[in-house]
């Protein structure tokens, strides 16, 4: 260090002001001083003073024997204050994270819409699975909210207070999936120019959500698989072997048995990751669910989107509404809103539907309310009407065989056709289709 940086200060009289009223505030008149700035590289770091009592009693060596504790003070110094700034960190990522989990608990924990009907029996699942650690495995079509039930599981098992990390598989190139999932090491791969834990580290002791997972390669499947049996990873390019307590949820719109009966995914995977399945309904088959949905939407749409006077939604479009077949089922539904929104939220009504009925498949034959617009009861050949056509819809119209009605309704085919003569309700399915389509105007 540059010994000019030692001040000696032997008679606080011969110095100039303001330092000679400063040093007589703080110290006697009859004293001796050292005074050491503290750098560290070209941060500085503060002063260390030294005083004795008495007039001229330092000299130089006093001053030289001084510098050789610069380096180490300055070191110190520069922990603690390193230590400090961790400190400080690690309390605000604390409050940052709690805020983070209470948003992410208003915008999904929360807000399962349809837990009370249409999804009724995936949240009693939901409820049976989430305090165990048991692998689940979501099952449905895009967007019926496959993600929103994984956080469902998390935020009510014992895990909540801990992460949730999501992965697409299907987003992740083949050959970051292994860095992404399991870290490296530093300089495991031109690029890794540092180490990084992978998205398994991240989770420990909270919940991954491994999104189409049916779109893992082969390669990762059977990385994944060593995970979930051994409960331990290695980063890429490591040695050690790091433990990791992790539960896992995964999900596909695909049929992971057929992938397995065609080669394209492991059937040991397949079995560890099947343990405890749950089926979430397209939304065609719980049209029930739809106005709340809509309210829903509306509700967070209009706030992001700053509108004020929610649109009036009339009992025509909404009939309109749920008698569509929803393809992209929920996540549609919000994008539907969202554009009506833009489009006619502040003329403060819902245009006409801005889609086409026909992408339906031609066995589409819409899904019939089992509740009554006018609140009245329904009488029990008309519950039973509508028990009927549900499952007919359900089934594409079929009455026979393993995917029919009849298996559905647990009832003999013959049974169900003499039942379904006997309320009016036509075999053919263009009759059928007709007839829901009446049956829900008047019941919807
Ligand atoms: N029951 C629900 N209540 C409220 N919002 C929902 C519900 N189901 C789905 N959503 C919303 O719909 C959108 C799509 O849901 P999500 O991403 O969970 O579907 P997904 O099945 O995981 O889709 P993908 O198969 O494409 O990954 C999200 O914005 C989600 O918040």
């Amino acid at each position: 260090m540059n010994k000019n940086q030692i001040q000696i200060i032997n008679d606080i009289n011969n110095e100039g002001e303001p330092k000679r009223s400063l040093f007589s505030m703080l110290w006697p008149e009859n004293t001796s001083h050292l005074s050491m700035e503290l750098w560290l590289e070209k941060t500085r770091l503060g002063l260390f003073h030294l005083f004795v009592e008495g007039k001229n009693r330092y000299d130089q060596s006093h001053a030289d024997l001084l510098s050789l504790l610069h380096e180490p003070f300055a070191i110190a110094i520069s922990n603690i204050l390193q230590h400090q700034e961790i400190l400080r960190l690690k309390d605000m990522l604390a409050d940052d994270n709690n805020y983070l989990r209470n948003q992410m608990m208003e915008i999904t924990g929360d807000t399962v819409i349809g837990a009370e009907f249409g999804l009724r029996g995936v949240m009693e699942m939901v409820q049976q699975v989430a305090l165990l650690n048991s692998p689940v495995l979501l099952l449905g079509e895009t967007g019926v909210g496959k993600e929103v039930i994984a956080n469902a599981i998390h935020y009510s098992s014992k895990r909540k207070n801990n992460s949730f990390i999501r992965v697409n598989c299907g987003a992740i190139p083949e050959n970051l999936i292994d860095s992404e999932l399991f870290g490296h090491e530093k300089g495991a791969f031109t690029g890794a120019i540092s180490s990084k834990r992978g998205r398994f580290e991240r989770a420990n002791n909270g919940t991954i959500f491994l999104d189409e997972v049916g779109e893992l390669p082969p390669a990762a499947q059977v990385r994944l698989l060593r995970v979930l049996q051994q409960h331990e990873i290695e980063r890429v390019g490591g040695t050690e072997t790091i433990p990791v307590n992790v539960r896992i949820i995964s999900a596909t719109h695909q049929n992971l048995e057929a992938m397995v009966k065609s080669g394209t995914f492991r059937e040991d995977l397949f079995y560890r990751l099947n343990v405890f399945p749950i089926t979430i309904p397209p939304l065609r088959h719980r049209v029930d669910d739809i106005p709340a949905l809509i309210s829903h939407f509306l509700e967070h749409k209009s706030r992001e989107l700053g509108i004020d006077n929610l649109p009036i939604i009339s009992k025509e479009t909404m009939e309109e509404i749920q008698s569509y077949y929803w393809p992209g089922n929920v996540r549609e539904l919000e994008n539907f809103v969202e554009r009506t929104l833009i489009q006619g939220g502040i003329e403060n009504k819902i245009d006409p539907l801005p889609f086409n009925k026909t992408v339906a498949p031609e066995n589409y034959i819409g899904t019939p309310s089992l509740r009554p617009a006018t609140g009245r009861m329904l009488s029990m050949d008309e519950a039973v009407t509508a028990h009927i056509l549900k499952a007919l819809s359900q089934t594409g119209g079929r009455i026979e065989g393993g995917k029919g009605a009849a298996r559905l309704l647990k009832i003999n085919p013959s049974t169900l056709r003499g039942r379904m003569r006997k309320l009016g309700i036509p075999c053919g399915k263009n009759g059928l289709a007709t007839r829901i389509m009446n049956f829900n105007k008047r019941h919807s």
